[in-house]
């Protein structure tokens, strides 16, 4: 459904110095240097996944979407869409994708949402039944039907994302890039929206590829994560291969009564200690969890115990120093 190969696009960009009179010099003399953006990127992906696009900040993620949906033109490289090539068939490649950037709006900021949403249904050509009807579900699903009359600029952040979501998904796209869907979102609406990801990438099988800084945004959603990191693809598998190579650690909890004791197990740390209550590391690799809590059980009376995995932020934030990006 998505082919991308060797995509490269480079940014000139003028660097400047502080000060007055450097500000000027730079005016007559410019310097530049070169920013590659996306350095020989590919990738596939098929119909019905949800795939997380991640990387640190500056690493290539929005230029990807942009070239994807068609807004940027690449020095080399192709990418496929349907068959298309987004930035030459723009006309036709819009009708079958959705993009929302949560920091940027699709929607018209002075005039009411319902205006901006008539509009698109003008521009992608939606029958009216079918708009009527895909409107009132979306707007029951994200709950925002007593938005649908304020303007855009007198809508809070999390208000306006949900109306952004909507106003993507009018013309029904078989495909929606998500960038920073959730920002900004308080607990219910995040959970809302992830919800309705999820249920549309089910029912109607839309394909979605989000980039989000939000790690239980992929945790939640995404069923294979590809990470970029200056320009280039560093991983590509499924959170659970993520795990397995990078979150072997498990966190142990242990309440218990009245015990002195030296657990003193190979691959398993004490990382704190308090009264009656310890937290312990236990590598995976080196012993079974299930040891751990046996050994324990015979060294003290376990009162309550809580087995957690390795938080995903933890294992992005290794990746991250892993590739030095
Ligand atoms: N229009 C532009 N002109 C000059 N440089 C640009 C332009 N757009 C992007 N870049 C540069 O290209 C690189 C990749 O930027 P991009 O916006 O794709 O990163 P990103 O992964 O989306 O980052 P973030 O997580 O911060 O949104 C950055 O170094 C950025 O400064």
């Amino acid at each position: 459904m998505i082919e991308v190969n060797g995509l490269n696009k480079e940014f000139k960009v003028v660097k400047r110095q502080a000060g007055i009179k450097s500000a000027f010099k730079n005016l007559f003399n410019p310097h530049y240097s070169i920013v590659k953006a996306l350095d020989d990127l590919s990738f596939q992906i098929d119909q019905g996944e949800i795939v997380g696009y991640i990387g640190p900040n500056g690493a290539g993620k929005s230029t990807t979407i942009k070239v994807m949906s068609g807004i940027l033109v690449p020095d080399s490289g192709t990418c496929k869409i349907l068959g298309r090539t987004p930035w030459k068939n723009r006309i036709e490649h819009v009708k079958d994708i959705g993009v929302v950037f949560g920091q940027r709006s699709q929607l018209w900021w002075d005039v009411p949402v319902i205006d901006s949403y008539n509009l698109l249904k003008e521009i992608y050509k939606i029958p009216e039944v079918e708009y009527r009807d895909t409107l009132n579900h979306l707007t029951h699903i994200l709950d925002i039907k007593d938005l649908l009359n304020t303007p855009v600029r007198q809508l809070s952040l999390g208000q306006r994302m949900r109306c952004e979501i909507v106003g993507s998904l009018l013309h029904s796209p078989k495909i929606l890039f998500l960038d920073e869907p959730t920002i900004g979102l308080d607990a219910v609406s995040k959970i809302a929206v992830r919800n309705f990801i999820k249920k549309i990438n089910k029912e109607k099988q839309v394909t979605v590829i989000l980039t989000t800084h939000d790690m239980s945004d992929i945790e939640a959603l995404a069923d294979r994560i590809i990470l970029i990191g200056k320009g280039k693809i560093l991983l590509d598998g499924t959170l659970e291969q993520l795990r397995s190579r990078f979150g072997t650690y498990k966190t142990l909890t242990v309440d218990y009564k009245h015990a002195t004791f030296d657990l003193g197990l190979e691959g398993t740390t004490i990382t704190s200690k308090s009264g009656e209550r310890m937290t312990l590391t236990v590598d995976t690799k080196q012993i079974r969890v299930s040891n751990v809590i046996s050994e324990l059980s015979k060294k003290c009376d376990i009162i309550d115990l809580t087995v957690d995995n390795r938080p995903v932020e933890d294992i992005i934030v290794d990746l991250y120093k892993e590739y030095q990006i």
